[in-house]
């Protein structure tokens, strides 16, 4: 339990915020578990599962949550025996909270602004740093021995068990620079000195790429030459866009891959797909190859029928549940739910446009946002 000297258990799955009192006393128990509003109660999803391993993901708003539920997804298709955990910030809302916790093990909320004050004084100093420095909050999960971390834009194509015999820290070369790299699959040892150490780090010398894939090569600079042990297969982190490069080892190698990335500026989650077909819809989408496009199609599968079916038991419980049992929901959460639908797309701005927009919460509430033209569209792709 939580008094066994270790750091705070995150016994109720929220607000796992595990601070330590100061750098030098890592073992300091959190003084910081306040449930958040809307916090939700988690049941435990995974019986045979190993509990002191976990895999974590990090999703900082509600489009990124799309990502991190079909990645949690894909664990558990894939028979994953470790425990799933999100890392989630305050912007996530309060649906996409209850909706995480059908898929994860565990939602933990981590605040960098009323984080202790080691984190908070690395924020004002690098605020460039935001997303970066909450993912090293990976490290504060001390009620874990060891864990993978996957970004949200990942998906998983067969079990990644294996992943824990490696040790800290196992990465896979980034496609861009082999040398790097790349921060989107890396297993890690939780610890609050190796956090506090990263932290000081992003402190004293920035970032050279401004977020944490260039912080966390330059910290764990000896990747590249110490231990071939530490290089993950490219097989554990393709990136989806780079397939093609080399398409003849694509082709010799391609049907082992096991993870995926989606990595670069547009995600599975910014295309458009037709259900009918199953396939993402290639108009202006300047889709590359058919590689690409067929993991594209695996990730908006799973969406498809696994994710969006939440959503829809979520309504049916809300339309059975007693007045004022939802005042935390607003309609507004039930909107934003289908942000990244692919029908939820105005005539007359770009899908970059739209994103932004939505990003921004500028929101049209009233008109062809609103939740019953969502709901319209949705039928209509759902038919
Ligand atoms: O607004 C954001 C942005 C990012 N993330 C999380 O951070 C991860 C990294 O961001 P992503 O957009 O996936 O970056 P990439 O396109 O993958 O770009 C590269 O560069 C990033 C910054 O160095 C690294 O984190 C990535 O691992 C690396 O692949 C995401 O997957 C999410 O888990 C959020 O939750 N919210
Ligand atoms: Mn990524």
């Amino acid at each position: 339990d939580g008094s066994s000297g270790g750091p705070a258990r995150n016994r109720n799955g929220l607000k796992g915020t595990f601070l330590p009192g100061s750098i030098r006393n890592p073992q300091a128990p959190s003084r910081h578990l306040l449930k958040p509003p809307g916090a939700v109660t988690l049941v435990s999803l995974s019986t045979s599962t190993v509990s002191d391993q976990a895999f974590v993901t990090l999703a900082t708003n509600d489009i990124y949550c799309q990502g991190a539920l079909v990645l949690g997804q894909s664990l558990r298709n894939q028979r994953a025996t470790r425990r799933l955990v999100v890392l989630i910030t305050p912007q996530v809302s309060n649906l996409l909270r209850v909706i995480l916790s059908k898929v994860f093990d565990e939602v933990i909320e981590v605040n960098l602004i009323d984080s202790a004050d080691y984190i908070h004084l690395a924020f004002l100093k690098r605020p460039e740093l935001g997303v970066t420095l909450t993912k090293l909050h990976c490290w504060t999960l001390t009620h874990y021995s060891k864990c993978v971390f996957l970004d949200a834009d990942t998906l998983v194509l067969s079990n990644i068990d294996e992943l824990f015999d490696r040790t800290e820290f196992s990465a896979a070369p980034d496609p861009g620079w082999p040398d790097c790299f790349n921060s989107g699959v890396f297993v890690f040892q939780p610890s609050l000195e190796t956090h506090g150490l990263l932290l000081q780090h992003a402190t004293d010398h920035g970032s050279f790429d401004g977020a944490d894939q260039g912080l966390l090569n330059s910290f764990f600079s000896s990747w590249s030459t110490a231990d071939i042990h530490k290089h993950l297969p490219f097989i554990y982190n393709l990136s989806s866009n780079t397939a093609y490069t080399y398409s003849p080892a694509f082709k010799r190698f391609g049907s082992s891959v096991k993870v995926v990335h989606f990595l670069g500026p547009t995600k599975p989650w910014n295309y458009k797909y037709n259900p009918q077909t199953g396939s993402v819809l290639e108009e202006g989408s300047g889709l590359a190859n058919q590689h690409q496009t067929s993991f594209l199609n695996l990730w908006w599968k799973i969406y498809q029928h696994s994710i969006l079916p939440l959503y829809e038991s979520f309504q049916d419980e809300e339309d059975h549940a007693s007045p004022g049992h939802t005042d935390h929901l607003s309609p507004v959460l039930l909107e934003l739910t289908f942000v990244s639908c692919p029908m939820a797309t105005s005539p007359t701005l770009s899908p970059e446009e739209e994103r932004r927009k939505w990003e921004e919460g500028r929101i049209d509430y009233m008109g062809k946002d609103a939740f019953a033209r969502i709901q319209e569209k949705l039928d209509r792709f759902l038919q």
